[in-house]
């Protein structure tokens, strides 16, 4: 009989729900378990049955009910679902961290999404150690946190300011995020809410790296007890020192690789611009047609990922048209087209994610925010780290299809393009340094280990 593994400690992770928030904390998990702690994964049944945790010792355990399952479309659209997910959720970690007390393992640390602050009351009524874990960059944060500080209960409009230098973040008005009676919109105060208990976590990470934000970093050190852990990309694509880490091992729709990966191997090196806006965000009908318009006209190849709520508003005939240069799917393996010698660049909505794995990946970026981090993030992008630029847009909030032509060539052959890949190739290795042994963010999760353990 197979011995059973011994573990230095044992830590449960609640991600948020959605791709981007589960992502990297799945990932995180990972690779706190290749350096021997025992991580349960609390998350969705349905989430749960489709994530792959690879060779490390990552258990998925499912917590919530299935009041959750209808999401943001169930009753109460957005609001309803998040005090639904919190009834469940305090319900289900409790059970679970109190089922696991007379185990050989009881759990030491509860790494949870810092959108759900409640989670570290949870863990400190518990007697457990609780880290919150940010899935948008320090200052993105930054740019929020003069807001929280403004705030009083009774004010009815959203602040519209941001730390001195940075970008104010933009608000979406999303109808999937549903309409709301109180003062300001669900997801502003779910925004908020993150700093309402702050103060009492333990540790608080980011997705990011020292290098990548070092000003803000030290600032917000100031604050808190932060950590940067990231990028917590898989590690066969930057430090290969975590085994069998190839992907997310979760994917929110059926990813079209085959056609995506077999169509990329046919494009010369560098000759392709991937389009794509993350899984929340859709373009409206006439920033669409300026999208479609400018991939006809670019000389590049294109890979567009066009959901299926959008796909509906692409001018006519724009399949045909371009048949020969460009591949629409539905959603794509990212990190295997990033990692693709026949990219150049990447037009994004500049979610953390995306901006996180193409600065790893060094890959060029055009940057097209659309809300909250992503505004922050894409400045970054242009003015800090110059690894890609930003379409201006008009009156009406257009990126036209001009500008965005103008942004492709910018990158792929304009004067600043070599600059930029100069950067951008600088960059991935500074992220691979970040996790590689002895790197910031490597001796961060060592230290955090270290006081878990008792080491
Ligand atoms: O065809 C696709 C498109 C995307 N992805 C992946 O999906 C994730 C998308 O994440 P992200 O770029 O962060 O975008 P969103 O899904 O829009 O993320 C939401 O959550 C992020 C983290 O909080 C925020 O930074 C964003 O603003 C918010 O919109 C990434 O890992 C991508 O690799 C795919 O695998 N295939």
């Amino acid at each position: 009989m197979e011995e059973e593994r011994a573990y230095s400690a044992h830590v449960v992770v609640l991600p948020f729900h959605g791709q981007g928030h589960i992502n990297p904390m799945l990932q995180f998990s990972k690779r706190l378990a290749s350096k021997g702690l025992k991580i349960t994964v609390a998350a969705l049944l349905s989430v749960s049955k489709s994530m792959q945790t690879g060779a490390g010792s990552v258990t998925i355990e499912p917590i919530y009910d299935d009041c959750i399952e209808g999401g943001i479309r169930g009753p109460g659209g957005f609001k309803g679902f998040l005090e639904r997910f919190e009834a469940s959720g305090k319900r289900g970690l409790v059970d679970l961290i109190k089922k696991l007390e007379n185990s050989k393992y009881p759990v030491k640390c509860l790494v949870y999404d810092a959108n759900l602050p409640w989670a570290l009351n949870m863990a400190k009524q518990l007697g457990v150690a609780g880290a919150a874990f940010f899935t948008q960059p320090c200052a993105a944060i930054a740019s929020y946190y003069p807001m929280h500080v403004e705030l009083s209960g009774e004010q009815l409009t959203i602040p519209a300011f941001s730390m001195p230098g940075l970008p104010k973040p933009g608000f979406p008005n999303l109808s999937s995020l549903g309409s709301d009676t109180g003062p300001y919109p669900p997801v502003v105060r779910l925004i908020l809410n993150q700093f309402s208990n702050i103060e009492q976590a333990d540790w608080v990470l980011f997705n990011s790296f020292d290098k990548l934000e070092e000003e803000v970093v030290k600032w917000m050190a100031n604050l808190w007890p932060v950590r940067t852990i990231g990028p917590t990309v898989p590690s066969f694509y930057l430090d290969k020192r975590v085994d069998d880490d190839t992907d997310y091992g979760f994917n929110l729709y059926k990813p079209k690789s085959e056609s995506c990966m077999s169509w990329l191997n046919t494009k010369e090196p560098g000759s392709v611009v991937y389009v794509s806006f993350g899984s929340v965000a859709s373009l409206n009908a006439e920033q669409m047609t300026e999208m479609a318009w400018a991939l006809r006209q670019t000389s590049y190849n294109f890979l567009w990922v066009v959901k299926i709520t959008e796909d509906s508003n692409l001018p006519n005939n724009f399949m045909e048209e371009t048949a020969g240069k460009g591949l629409l799917v539905t959603w794509c393996p990212q990190l295997e087209v990033l990692a693709h010698h026949a990219l150049g660049c990447f037009i994004t909505h500049c979610g953390w994610n995306s901006t996180v794995e193409a600065i790893s990946f060094g890959v060029p970026m055009v940057g097209m925010p659309q809300f909250l981090d992503q505004m922050t993030n894409a400045y970054f992008v242009e003015k800090v780290w110059a690894v890609g630029v930003q379409p201006k847009v008009n009156e009406n909030n257009l990126a036209t299809r001009e500008e965005i032509d103008r942004c492709i060539s910018e990158v792929m052959h304009g004067e600043r393009a070599e600059e930029i890949k100069k950067n951008a190739k600088q960059w991935k290795e500074f992220a691979k340094e970040a996790v590689d042994e002895g790197g910031s963010s490597d001796k961060y999760i060592n230290e955090i280990i270290a006081r878990l353990t008792g080491a």
